[in-house]
């Protein structure tokens, strides 16, 4: 167990720290304009998994001093009436952030929705405007999990530059910009997803395989080269309620010579990203008042 302490990329750790941080700064914030950051959460239905995970994001919010509000709206909501709460969400100058909770039920058109928060509130990097800015290198709002991955590589001195780097999934939220951060950080990057075929020929040649499907033991020893770095972004349940990542950690650990475990990894490095860009938005928003004071 000591030798495997030394290879554990270890993201519950590194987001007390960050936590620690924005608290500071919030603190900092507060003193010098009298402004207190703010998320806003629009959650909708019942979902115990969707629920707990605002939850966590509320507490998180508390514990670093931010203002947050939680929007909970019925399964049966419509379309319209989510929309006019993102409007009001827009005009909110209490809101610095707006995080619309995924996924949402099928008679809702989740891409409106997300194209209607204000890009400057876009916390979770989810609006075209913001993965447009992704995609071309420019400053602007991050998703929160690929965002503490390449936070957790920089904490343990891991440069992905000219690194073969596979990426497993290809969702908006997860795959594609991971793959995006990848590349500007000077990355070679491959995305392998359902119809890649033959992914263990991919993930064979890896340096580092980041792998977020949701499948239990989608990655194992045999499809890994020695000392692979694995970053393990999955996080499901197992029938006895367990929860576990993508990857069969006790396996490929022995092989790798850094790994995420999963819960412990990338999970807690989300949250602490939606804090870090909750406070970017609230500092931003700070600027554009003491102007508009000046003027
Ligand atoms: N740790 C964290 O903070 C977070 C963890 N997660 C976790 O990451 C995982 C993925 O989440 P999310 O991106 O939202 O999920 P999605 O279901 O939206 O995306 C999963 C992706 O994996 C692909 N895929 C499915 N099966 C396979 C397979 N057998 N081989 C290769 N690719 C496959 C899908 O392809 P296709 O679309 O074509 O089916 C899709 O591109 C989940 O376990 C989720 O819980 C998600 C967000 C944050
Ligand atoms: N708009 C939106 N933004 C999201 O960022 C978003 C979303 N919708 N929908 C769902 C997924 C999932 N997600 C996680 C957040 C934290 C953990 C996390 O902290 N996990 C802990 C364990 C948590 C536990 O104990 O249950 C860990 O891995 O250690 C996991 C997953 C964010 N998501």
């Amino acid at each position: 167990m000591q030798l495997l302490d030394g290879k554990i990329l270890d993201g519950r750790k590194l987001s007390k720290k960050i936590e620690q941080n924005v608290g500071d700064e919030v603190k900092e914030l507060k003193s010098t304009c009298g402004c207190t950051p703010g998320l806003a959460v629009v959650l909708v239905g019942q979902d115990p998994a969707s629920a707990a995970y605002v939850n966590m994001k509320k507490k998180a919010c508390d514990r670093v001093g931010f203002y947050s509000i939680t929007h909970e709206m019925p399964e049966s909501i419509s379309q319209e009436a989510i929309e006019k709460t993102i409007v009001q969400l827009n005009n909110d100058t209490n809101v610095d952030g707006i995080l619309i909770q995924l996924p949402l039920p099928s008679h809702i058109d989740t891409t409106k929705l997300l194209e209607l928060v204000d890009p400057s509130k876009d916390v979770d990097g989810f609006h075209p405007y913001n993965v447009g800015r992704l995609v071309t290198n420019l400053d602007g709002f991050v998703p929160c999990t690929p965002l503490g991955v390449m936070e957790l590589l920089k904490e343990y001195d891991i440069d992905v530059k000219g690194k073969n780097c596979v990426v497993v999934g290809a969702s908006n939220i997860v795959g594609k910009p991971m793959a995006a951060l990848l590349l500007n950080a000077d990355a070679t990057v491959e995305i392998c997803h359902i119809f890649t075929d033959d992914l263990k020929k991919h993930t064979l040649n890896a340096d580092i395989v980041l792998c977020g499907v949701g499948v239990i033991n989608l990655i194992t020893e045999d499809m890994v080269k020695d000392d692979v770095i694995i970053i393990d972004i999955g996080v499901s349940r197992t029938n006895e309620g367990k929860l576990v990542g993508d990857v069969d950690f006790e396996n490929v650990s022995k092989k790798s010579s850094y790994i995420t475990p999963s819960p412990g990894g990338v999970g807690p490095m989300t949250i602490a990203m939606l804090l870090s860009n909750t406070l970017k938005a609230a500092k931003i928003n700070a600027a554009k008042l003491s102007e508009q004071k000046e003027c």
